[in-house]
């Protein structure tokens, strides 16, 4: 018998994406799962257990191990830095880590920078070999810039559609942001029958998906 995968799924705008993933590979997920506010969801049908975690906390659990896998942005990865396994790129919730100021902006001497991500900000700073102060927000990144907080932010851009309506500039794209399935190490030995399965089911849907993609 087959050992229950427990699975950290991100709550919020990746789930519907993984789980629609999930159900073309042919595993089993429920409609409603996301519909309740059940944190702990069991789905027989699928040996698994999904675990509805905020999306940053995703591989916290899974270096624990009270979660074998998870899903997780590539953006909480770089800024989280946890020993974990990084399996497959799932391809979705495709969006970029960029740079952003006002269309005015001028280096100066002090240059302050806001934004969710800390850690990739200083590195990617450091690299380019610039002293900057970094602000930690958490959420409504944009708004730095605009009321004299910042000089610039380093955060997500989709659409661009954010940055459009309060007229910013994406100055420099950083990397390429798509959500990871990643494992415990541990359990990535314990349960690699399982895993393994999950990740050639998973690959076949992105192969398939490719396809209709390179050819459309
Ligand atoms: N437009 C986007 N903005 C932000 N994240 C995006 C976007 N598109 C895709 N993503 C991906 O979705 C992940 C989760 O974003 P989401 O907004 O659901 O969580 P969150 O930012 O932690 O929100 P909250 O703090 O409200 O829980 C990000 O880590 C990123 O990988
Ligand atoms: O390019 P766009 O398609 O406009 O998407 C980018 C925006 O989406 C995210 O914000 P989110 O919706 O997570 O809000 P928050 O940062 O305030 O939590 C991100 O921080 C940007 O603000």
């Amino acid at each position: 018998m087959a050992e229950v995968l427990k699975v950290a799924m991100p709550k919020g705008r990746i789930y519907k994406k993984a789980a629609q993933l999930f159900r073309e590979a042919g595993i089993f997920i429920p409609d409603d799962v996301d519909d309740s506010r059940r944190l702990v969801i069991p789905i027989p049908e699928a040996n698994m257990e999904f675990i509805m975690a905020k999306p940053v906390d995703v591989p916290t659990y899974v270096e624990y191990g009270v979660a074998d896998i998870g899903i997780v942005g590539k953006d909480v990865l770089l800024e989280e830095n946890r020993d974990v396994y990084e399996l497959l790129d799932l391809g979705i919730a495709r969006c970029r880590m960029s740079v952003i100021a006002l269309p005015d902006w001028q280096p100066g001497i002090h240059l302050r920078v806001a934004t969710k991500y800390p850690n990739v900000a200083t590195r990617y700073f450091r690299e380019q070999g610039e002293q900057v102060e970094v602000i930690k927000l958490n959420g409504s990144i944009e708004l730095a810039p605009l009321i004299g907080l910042a000089d610039r932010i380093v955060d997500m851009v989709e659409t661009g559609q954010t940055l459009k309506d309060n007229g910013l500039v994406e100055r420099e794209s950083i990397f390429g942001i798509t959500s990871r399935l990643i494992a415990n190490r541990v359990s990535y030995r314990m349960k690699n029958d399982e895993i393994q399965q999950l990740c050639s089911q998973l690959e076949k849907v992105m192969a398939g998906n490719g396809e209709i993609l390179s050819n459309s």
